[in-house]
């Protein structure tokens, strides 16, 4: 396949590629089980660099499809998630050579799904966009091999059950791990050789080098399981490099919302230490949420925190019962006791949720640019790992 080191996709071509994915849309599956079928028939060693399950894997390519697709006409924010992409693939030992094969068989399979409406102007705008995206996603890897290795190989140091079915994992990366409080990483586990799945690190990057995750295990999550029941200081896991934009500025004036929902509380506490660090002026509303009392595991410590600073407010909630005085799921709760119209609102917890809270905080005015959160499929898929959620305006990291 041509490559071409065009940063950009053609307008032309935006909107070829946009009308055929309409078009292939109802037999997304198919075309993305034909995609990966054509590529392990050409070449069979690229097998070994996937799961031994692809349905998680198919569904990922179907959502950076969607997101690319998506951001056509945004070349910035499509650079950047290419970019993300391409730096992102290093850990499954994907290197330049694999993508035009790549392209061939992702073409090859639209083309079988397109029926009539395939024809050599929609291939030609494939071609070259498939290559532009190409181009970007190599140059990124390229340019991250300079400094940074393909994956990073960590020791648990510490492991501790917060409930029966949540486990607090620290790690030791044996080399720096950079990352910002609020980003998340994919991590892989021993018992599942290439089975890469999305926590956030709950915590601020600290002088130790120290990475504390949380986790839920889920029926049938094969990772989320091993880790809170089979996981022990000693063992060794692998990260790749740390993504999302959910960050957040100390230096900023004005208020921060935080919603957390159970385990989604992760990257709001990690927010939190940042801000506590840099003794930040800004304050913080921290409404946390859970289904069962269990969810509300780092209730303790948020409010130790509290008392010690004057900045930071934390109001527990659980669904069927009154804490505090409050009660409900967190969205109502949220939208009930409102938030400043000028903060700058943190979202993470179950995908329904955090687009629940994002609806909620809408109405009551604050702007798209006020609310935060990761890619709605993204960092959830963590533990949604058998049923993956309909890809709506979404993306899959990896
Ligand atoms: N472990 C991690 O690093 C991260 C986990 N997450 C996600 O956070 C979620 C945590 O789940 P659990 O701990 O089981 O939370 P949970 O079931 O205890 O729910 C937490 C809160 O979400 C609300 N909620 C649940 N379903 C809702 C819906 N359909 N509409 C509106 N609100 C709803 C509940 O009212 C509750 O307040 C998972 O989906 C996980 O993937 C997100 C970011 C990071």
């Amino acid at each position: 396949m041509e490559s071409n080191d065009a940063d950009h996709i053609r307008h032309n071509d935006a909107d070829f590629i946009r009308h055929n994915l309409a078009v292939v849309a109802p037999r997304a599956a198919d075309v993305t089980s034909h995609f990966y079928a054509l590529l392990f028939l050409r070449r069979p060693e690229l097998r070994d660099l996937f799961p031994p399950a692809m349905d998680v894997q198919r569904d990922r390519l179907l959502h950076a499809l969607i997101r690319i697709v998506g951001d056509l006409d945004d070349a910035p924010a499509l650079h950047g998630y290419l970019g993300q992409l391409g730096r992102d693939h290093r850990k499954f030992d994907v290197i330049a050579e694999h993508y035009d094969l790549v392209g061939e068989c992702l073409v090859a399979a639209l083309a079988r799904y397109s029926g009539e409406t395939w024809n050599d102007a929609v291939q030609a705008a494939w071609t070259r966009a498939y290559g532009a995206a190409a181009g970007i996603m190599i140059g990124a890897a390229d340019e991250d091999a300079r400094t940074n290795p393909p994956h990073w190989a960590a020791e648990i140091v510490s492991h501790h059950k917060a409930a029966d079915d949540i486990a607090v994992v620290t790690v030791r990366p044996d080399v720096p791990f950079p990352y910002r409080a609020g980003q998340y990483t994919f991590l892989e586990t021993p018992w599942w050789p290439r089975v890469w799945r999305a926590y956030s690190i709950a915590n601020a990057p600290n002088p130790q080098g120290l990475l504390t995750f949380h986790v839920r295990s889920v029926p049938a999550g094969w990772v989320s399981n091993a880790l809170v029941h089979k996981a022990k200081p000693g063992d060794r896991i692998k990260l790749g490099a740390a993504m999302g934009e959910m960050v957040v500025d100390h230096l900023a004036p004005n208020p921060v919302l935080c919603v957390a929902g159970g385990t989604g509380l992760a990257p709001l506490k990690a927010m939190v230490e940042e801000l506590a660090y840099y003794g930040t002026d800004r304050f913080v509303d921290l409404f946390y949420g859970a289904s069962a009392h269990s969810g509300l595991y780092g209730l303790e410590d948020l409010l130790r925190l509290s008392q010690k600073v004057s900045w930071l407010r934390v109001r527990p909630a659980l669904d069927d019962l009154t804490l505090a005085g409050i009660s409900g799921g967190i969205s109502e709760v949220v939208g009930e006791y409102g938030p400043r119209f000028d903060c700058d609102a943190y979202l993470s917890g179950p995908p329904a949720m955090v687009l629940d809270s994002a609806r909620v905080l809408r109405r009551l005015g604050l702007n798209r640019s006020q609310i935060h959160h990761d890619p709605v499929v993204g960092a959830y898929a963590a533990e949604a790992e058998v049923e993956t959620p309909t890809p709506v305006a979404a993306e899959a990291p990896g």
